[in-house]
């Protein structure tokens, strides 16, 4: 005996899902993002007094998650803008600059974070990276264009693209999963990708990063700001 257990990663995703309240006050319009780190947020929001105006939410599951923690969830023409997002992330670099989407939720993700006031990313430490790229980088595409995508994104990127089978967005699109990107300028390939036709968006966020990030270690919440 002496030495704790170390910490296991959803240990972290909730350590640092319960740490996001901390951004969140009563009478506030909230941003909700997707994934299982969100999924311990929703729970700690729930399980707290917290009194909001409304939430917005960026897929049909965390939808359904906050209706059922009784939280009313707007649509964002109703509710205009957010005063906080509150987001996983696949990776995050030092920047706060991130990959998301592996939950196929990166459009919706990318619309309410825009609208958002301030972004809260909400991680666990193994999803610091110093350059973004191991994990591959999702990108929305309209389904008649997934060839054509394809081959395009491999002529700009080098990257190898790939279908992931059976995934269907909340929008009715694909995802192309691309492998063997080392992002080094995240602004210019985010805005180049974005220029394919057929393209809905993909999961570069680093036109718009992250204003805080929670980072969770068993050490406790490290926290940074832009
Ligand atoms: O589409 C999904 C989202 O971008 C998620 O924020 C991201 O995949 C992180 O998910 P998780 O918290 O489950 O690691």
């Amino acid at each position: 005996m002496g030495y704790p257990p170390p910490m296991d990663q959803n240990a972290l995703k909730k350590q640092v899902g319960e740490a996001a309240l901390k951004y969140v006050r009563d009478g506030m319009m909230l941003g909700v993002g997707t994934g299982s780190t969100v999924n311990f947020f929703i729970e700690a929001l729930a399980a707290s007094r917290i009194q909001l105006k409304g939430a917005v939410s960026s897929s049909e599951a965390s939808s359904q998650r906050l209706r059922a923690a009784k939280i009313e969830v707007l649509e964002l023409n109703d509710a205009t803008t957010c005063d906080v997002y509150i987001d996983g992330a696949d990776e995050v670099d030092r920047g706060l600059r991130m990959i998301k989407g592996g939950g196929a939720a990166l459009t919706r993700e990318k619309i309410v974070a825009a609208a958002s006031r301030q972004f809260v990313c909400i991680a666990d430490g193994s999803k610091l990276v110093d350059v973004l790229g191991k994990f591959p980088l999702p990108v929305e595409v309209i389904p008649m264009a997934r060839s054509y995508v394809a081959r395009e994104i491999v002529t700009l990127t080098g990257g190898q693209p790939e279908y992931r089978i059976g995934v269907k967005t909340d929008n009715g699109n694909v995802i192309l999963d691309v492998h063997g990107l080392s992002i080094t300028d995240p602004v210019k390939l985010e805005t180049d990708l974005n220029q394919i036709t057929g393209v809905v968006t993909n999961g570069i966020f680093a036109r718009r990063p992250a204003d805080v990030l929670l980072l969770g270690t068993p050490d406790g919440v490290k926290t940074s700001k832009a």
